[in-house]
């Protein structure tokens, strides 16, 4: 089930993350960084959600999208915008230049160079409201853009609802090593997960390679104290302070790890940490579906249980935010119980 879906969606992410690497590699600069400049990134998302959309498109052209980024700022008559219209126009059709890979997607007219005021449209395919009824995929083109420029952690993060149910998910990693005991190994990996069908990874350059599968940590109540907590870098995305009374409570002594974006449920996905908290910092914040679909279900598949700090399941089916949530706890379902505890009697909620 979803065979075609997948292969589209391994490629088209698979491809943008290779997109995203040359943007870094050729705009992202001591400098640009010093002066915390991010006209890189921009000009990432930007291109990543073009060529994402323009493919899904060719494959599923009834899907709506409901992707992070819309074209407005493209469209503007100034000259900052047309630069940055051009420079998009530019990396998306040199990624499509390359030739196809074995293992990739047919039908996609890879190779076929597309003209700008194509490209803006397939940017403005994702400004969809989402909703509870029929398919839609939802799209962030790079999640964790304060990673990316940093060169840590970011992930492109594609997912496919239907009736407001998470049913495929895929993301791709390009700083994640392949192998998750070794750091030094080789970066760059797909995650993917089809619902009740298992989680996978394979490296990204490997478009034809074997899906291998990948399973949470087997921690247990009585093991919970050696767990590792994986959170935000961003102190304003995710309490920082509330993480550690929670792993006071839970006899947790190990340093939280620290890392940008949807690389926080691959790396427990892959048992390179166990319990990822996102902790609300404002009362009025609510989260975006593109930054949770894809990781809740790979974490699901992996032998994981993800809800908000009420123990409620994240509700996808109500437009672009998750809007009936509250921060996120996801944690191998035989601890979930245990850490919900914790965090609530923190949090006091
Ligand atoms: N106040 C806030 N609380 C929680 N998340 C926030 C936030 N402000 C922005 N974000 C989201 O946090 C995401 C990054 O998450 P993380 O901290 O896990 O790397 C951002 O995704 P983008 O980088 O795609 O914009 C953005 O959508
Ligand atoms: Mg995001
Ligand atoms: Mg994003
Ligand atoms: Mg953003």
């Amino acid at each position: 089930m979803l065979k075609s879906e997948l292969q589209v969606a391994l490629t088209v992410v698979s491809r943008a993350a290779n997109l995203a690497q040359s943007v870094f590699n050729k705009l992202v600069t001591a400098e640009t960084v010093t002066k915390n400049d991010k006209s890189p990134v921009t000009v990432a998302d930007y291109s990543c959600q073009a060529l994402i959309s323009l493919l899904l498109s060719k494959s599923f052209p009834n899907d709506p999208i409901v992707g992070e980024e819309d074209a407005n700022d493209l469209k503007q008559p100034t000259e900052s915008s047309i630069q940055l219209k051009n420079r998009v126009t530019q990396l998306v059709n040199a990624e499509l230049s390359k030739p196809q890979s074995i293992g990739e997607s047919d039908n996609l007219e890879l190779g076929t160079s597309r003209d700008s005021n194509v490209l803006l449209d397939a940017i403005d395919r994702g400004t969809f409201q989402g909703g509870s009824s029929g398919r839609m995929w939802c799209l962030d083109p790079i999640d964790g853009t304060k990673g990316f420029l940093r060169g840590g952690q970011y992930a492109v993060c594609l997912a496919l609802l239907v009736e407001g149910k998470v049913q495929l998910g895929v993301i791709a990693c390009p700083n994640l090593p392949v192998n998750p005991s070794n750091p030094d190994s080789p970066k760059g990996v797909v995650l993917a997960a089809v619902k009740g069908q298992g989680a996978f990874q394979r490296p990204i350059s490997e478009t034809n390679g074997t899906l291998t599968p990948i399973r949470m940590n087997p921690i247990t109540p009585e093991s919970l104290s050696y767990a590792s907590f994986c959170e935000s870098v961003e102190s304003g995305h995710s309490s920082q302070s509330d993480a550690a009374n929670i792993a006071n409570e839970l006899g947790i002594t190990n340093e939280p790890v620290r890392m940008d974006s949807q690389a926080k449920y691959c790396s427990i996905s892959r048992g390179d940490g166990d319990i990822y908290l996102r902790l609300p910092v404002s009362a009025d914040y609510e989260e975006k579906i593109w930054d949770h679909a894809p990781g809740r279900l790979i974490v699901a598949e992996a032998g994981g249980k993800v809800t908000d700090i009420h123990n409620n399941d994240l509700d996808f089916s109500l437009g672009r935010t998750l809007k009936n949530n509250k921060g996120v706890i996801a944690a191998s379902a035989d601890i979930h119980a245990d850490v919900i505890k914790a965090v609530q009697k923190v949090l006091k909620v």
